[in-house]
C-alpha cells in the first residue's frame, strides 16, 4: 500500500490549531491527533502551574510524536496540531520522507491571538505564556502560511486549494473513446486533472502525454504512463475514475492500482461493467477498506463530451465526496437539475445502466424494424423514410435514437446510400443478454429485449441466411398501399411498441429492487434518462412525471398510458399482421403486440401448460374454484 500523508498544522497557543486539525482532517477523511494528547504526566503538571516547558522536557513529547507519525504514515496519514515553535522540533517530528509532510503554519498577531486565549476557559495553557510563545517561534520557511484572521471555512479553503497546486483532485484512467471525452468535460468544469493511459511498445506511446499537449489549457491536466507516478499526483484521498474495457481490464488496473492506493481512496468504475463482477469489486475493495463506485454512464463520444447521463452505485460516503465531480459534467434535465444521481448500493449502478442498454437495444431494433418495413413494402426511399421520422419527431415521438436514424439514413457516399453499403451484421458487447439473463434469474418477462439481443444473433448468421434464402426463394411482397393510412398506422405501431418496451424494461428495474432490496427511485432514474443518454425522448419525460406521482405502479397501468394504448394499439396488430404476411420479420413489434395481449388477458392459455405438467411430471396445478395456496395432481390417463 502506498503511504498517507501527515499533515502538521502548527502555530503558537491561541492560534486555531485544533480546531482548523479537526475541521482538516474531516475534509480530507483522514484521522485528526492533538500534540498535547501526547505530553508526559509532568509536562501536563508543569504546564497547569503556569511554568513554560523547556527542550529537556519537550524532547521524550517530540520523541513519541515523531515515532506515532511513522505509524500514521504507514496507514492512511493523519492531520497534527502542535505548536512545533522552533525548528529543531520540526526536525524531529519530520521522521519520515519529507514528501509524505506538509507543513502549515497559523500565522495572527499577538493581540488578535491573545483576544482569542482571554475568551477561553479550563485551558491549562495561561495568557502569560503567549509571550514565551511569540519568542520561542522561529518563522516558518517553505511551509504553507495561512492568516487566521477569516472563518474557519475561508481557512479550510485556503489550504485545500494552496495543497491542491501540486496535487490532481481527481485521476482518469483509460483515454479511449469515452475518457477524452469524459477528461474533456472534466477540464471545461475547472477540475484538476491527472490521466494515465497504458504504455504498450511500438503501440500506445505517450497516449497521455499527447492528449495533454492537445488542450487548451495545460496548467489543469498532467498526463502520465507511470501508474505510480500517476497516483501520486493526486491529492488524497485518492478519487481515481476508470474508463477502460469491461470485464479483464478492470480486474487487471484494480491489481495494478492497488499497491500504490490508501485507505479511503475511491475507484470509480465508468464503463459498463456486469453488475456481479461489480458487486464482487466492491466485496474484495471494502476488505482494504478502498471504496468503489460501479458507474454506469450514458451518452456515447459526444455524450461523455458535453454531458452524458450517470449511474452511480455504491459506497454512500465515496459518492459523498465524489459524486460532486459526476453531478457537474453530467447533462442537465429541463429543470437544470443534474442527469446524475446516487442509484443505491453496490451493483445497482450497473444494473441500471444494463437495463438501459437493454431498453437501448429494443428501441434500436425498432427502428430497424420500421425503417425496414417502410424501406421494402412500402417502397420509399432513405430520403422520404427520414422526412418520416422528422415528421414523426414534429409530432412528439422526439427521440435520441429517432434523430439520429433520421440524420443517418441522410448519410452519402458518392451516389449511394451509405446505409445501403453497411453489412446486415449487427455486433453487441452484452449488456442486452446481460439484460436478458438477469430477467431470467429474477422471473420477469423482457420480450422486446430479449428478442432484440436474438434478432441481433440471427443477424450475425448472415452466411446461413443466404443459404437459406436461396432454398426457400421466399419473395416480400409489397402491395400497393396507401401510404397515409399505412404510415399514419406504422407511428401508432411504433409509439405503441415503444412504451411496451419502456414498461417491460421498468418492470426488471422494479423486480431487481425488490429482490435486492436496492429502493431504486424510479421515478429519478427516469428524470437523469432525460437528457444525454442514448435512450432520452418525450416518453421517458412523460414517464418520470408519472412515476413521481406513483413509483410503484406498472406503465401499462397509468390511466394516460392506458388511453394512448387504446388509441394506438390496434395499428400495431395490423401492421405486424400486414408485415408477417407479406414475408417481413417483425421481431420486436411481434414480441410487444404478443406481450401486451398476453399482459391484458385475465384469462391466458397457462392452464393448458400447468395440466401438460401435472400430466407427465406430477408436477401439480392450483385451481380457479379453490384457495390459491392449495395444489392439486391428477391422474390424468385414467
Ligand atoms: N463507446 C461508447 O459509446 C460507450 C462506452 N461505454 C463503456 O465505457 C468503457 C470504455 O469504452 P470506450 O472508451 O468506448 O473504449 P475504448 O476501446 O475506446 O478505450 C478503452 C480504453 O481502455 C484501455 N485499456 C484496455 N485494456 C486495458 C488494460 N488491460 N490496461 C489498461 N488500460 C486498458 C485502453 O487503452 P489502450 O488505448 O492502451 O488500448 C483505452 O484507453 C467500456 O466499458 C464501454 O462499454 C459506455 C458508454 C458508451
Ligand atoms: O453503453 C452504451 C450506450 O449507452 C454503448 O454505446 C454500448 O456499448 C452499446 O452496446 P453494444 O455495443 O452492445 O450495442
Amino acid at each position: 500500500m502506498n503511504k498517507g500523508v501527515i499533515y502538521i498544522i502548527y502555530g503558537v497557543s491561541g492560534s486555531g490549531k485544533t480546531t482548523v486539525g479537526r475541521a482538516l482532517a474531516g475534509e480530507l477523511n483522514i484521522p485528526f491527533f492533538d500534540a498535547d494528547d501526547f505530553h508526559p504526566e509532568a509536562n501536563i503538571q508543569k504546564m497547569s502551574a503556569g511554568s513554560p516547558l523547556n527542550d529537556i522536557d519537550r524532547e521524550p513529547w517530540l520523541q513519541k510524536i515523531a515515532t506515532e507519525i511513522i505509524n500514521w504514515n504507514t496507514d492512511k496519514g493523519a492531520v497534527l496540531a502542535c505548536s512545533a515553535l522552533k525548528k529543531k522540533y520540526r526536525k524531529t517530528l519530520e521522521s519520515i520522507d519529507k514528501q509524505y509532510v506538509k507543513w502549515i503554519f497559523l500565522d495572527g498577531s499577538f493581540d488578535l491571538i491573545a483576544s482569542r486565549l482571554e475568551a477561553r476557559e479550563n485551558h491549562f495553557f495561561k495568557k502569560t505564556m503567549l509571550t514565551s510563545q511569540f519568542e520561542s517561534l522561529e518563522p516558518p520557511e517553505n511551509d504553507i502560511l495561512i492568516k487566521i484572521d477569516k472563518s474557519i471555512d475561508k481557512i479550510i479553503n485556503e489550504i485545500k486549494s494552496t495543497l491542491d497546486t501540486d496535487t490532481s483532485e481527481l485521476g482518469l484512467i483509460g483515454l479511449g473513446v469515452m475518457g477524452k471525452s469524459l477528461a474533456k468535460n472534466l477540464l471545461s468544469k475547472d477540475f484538476k486533472l491527472s490521466v494515465y493511459n497504458r504504455h504498450v511498445d511500438q503501440i500506445e506511446v505517450d497516449v497521455a502525454k499527447k492528449f495533454v499537449l492537445e488542450q487548451s489549457d495545460t496548467d489543469t491536466i498532467v498526463g502520465f504512463d507511470d501508474l505510480k507516478k500517476f497516483v501520486d499526483s493526486l491529492a488524497q484521498p485518492r478519487t481515481i475514475m476508470l474508463m477502460v474495457n469491461a470485464g479483464k481490464p478492470v480486474d487487471l488496473v484494480i491489481d495494478e492500482l492497488l499497491p500504490y492506493l490508501s485507505e479511503e481512496d475511491c475507484i470509480i468504475d465508468g464503463g459498463n461493467s456486469h453488475y456481479k463482477a461489480t458487486l464482487e469489486r466492491s466485496k474484495r475493495l471494502a476488505e482494504k477498506r478502498i471504496h468503489f463506485l460501479g458507474t454506469g454512464i450514458s451518452g456515447g463520444e459526444e455524450g461523455a463530451l458535453k454531458g452524458p447521463s450517470i449511474m452511480p452505485g455504491g459506497s454512500k460516503t465515496a459518492y459523498n465526496r465524489s459524486g460532486k465531480y459526476l453531478e457537474a459534467i453530467a447533462a442537465k434535465d429541463k429543470k437544470k437539475n443534474s442527469c446524475c444521481t446516487y442509484i443505491g448500493p453496490e451493483g445497482s449502478g450497473h444494473f441500471v445502466k444494463m437495463v438501459h442498454n437493454g431498453i437501448e437495444y429494443a428501441e434500436m431494433q425498432l427502428l430497424a424494424e420500421t425503417y425496414h418495413i417502410l424501406r421494402f413494402y412500402a417502397g420509399k426511399t432513405p430520403v422520404q423514410i427520414s422526412n418520416i421520422f422528422n415528421s414523426w419527431i414534429n409530432n412528439g415521438l422526439k427521440s435520441y435514437l429517432l434523430e439520429i436514424t433520421s440524420d443517418l439514413l441522410l448519410k452519402t457516399e458518392g451516389k449511394d446510400f451509405l446505409i445501403d453499403k453497411i453489412l446486415d451484421k449487427a455486433g453487441q458487447k452484452g449488456t442486452g443478454g446481460w439484460s436478458t439473463n438477469a430477467a431470467l434469474e429474477l422471473g420477469v418477462a423482457l420480450p422486446t429485449i430479449s428478442e432484440s439481443v436474438m434478432a441481433r444473433n440471427v443477424s450475425g448468421i448472415k452466411s446461413e441466411r443466404i443459404k437459406a434464402s436461396e432454398i426457400y426463394q421466399f419473395s416480400t411482397s409489397s402491395n400497393s398501399i396507401d401510404d397515409t393510412s399505412f404510415i399514419s398506422d406504422l407511428e401508432k405501431a411504433f409509439l405503441a411498441t415503444s412504451i411496451i418496451n419502456h414498461h417491460i424494461g421498468f418492470k426488471l428495474l422494479k423486480e431487481s429492487s425488490e429482490v435486492y432490496k436496492w429502493q431504486l427511485n424510479l421515478s429519478e432514474i427516469a428524470r437523469i434518462w432525460t437528457n444525454g443518454c442514448i435512450i432520452r425522448s418525450n416518453l421517458m419525460e412523460q414517464i418520470s412525471s408519472l412515476l413521481l406521482d406513483n413509483n410503484d405502479t406498472s406503465l401499462l397501468l397509468f390511466p394516460e398510458i392506458v388511453k394512448t394504448m387504446k388509441s394506438n394499439i390496434n395499428s400495431l396488430s395490423e401492421i405486424v399482421g400486414t408485415g408477417l404476411t407479406a414475408g417481413f420479420s417483425l421481431t420486436v413489434l411481434s414480441a410487444a403486440t404478443n406481450y401486451f395481449l398476453t399482459y391484458t388477458s385475465a384469462q391466458s392459455s397457462a392452464n393448458i401448460i400447468q395440466a401438460q405438467r401435472d400430466y407427465f411430471g406430477a408436477h401439480t396445478y392450483q385451481r380457479v374454484d379453490k384457495p390459491i395456496d392449495e395444489y392439486f395432481h391428477t391422474n390424468w390417463k385414467n
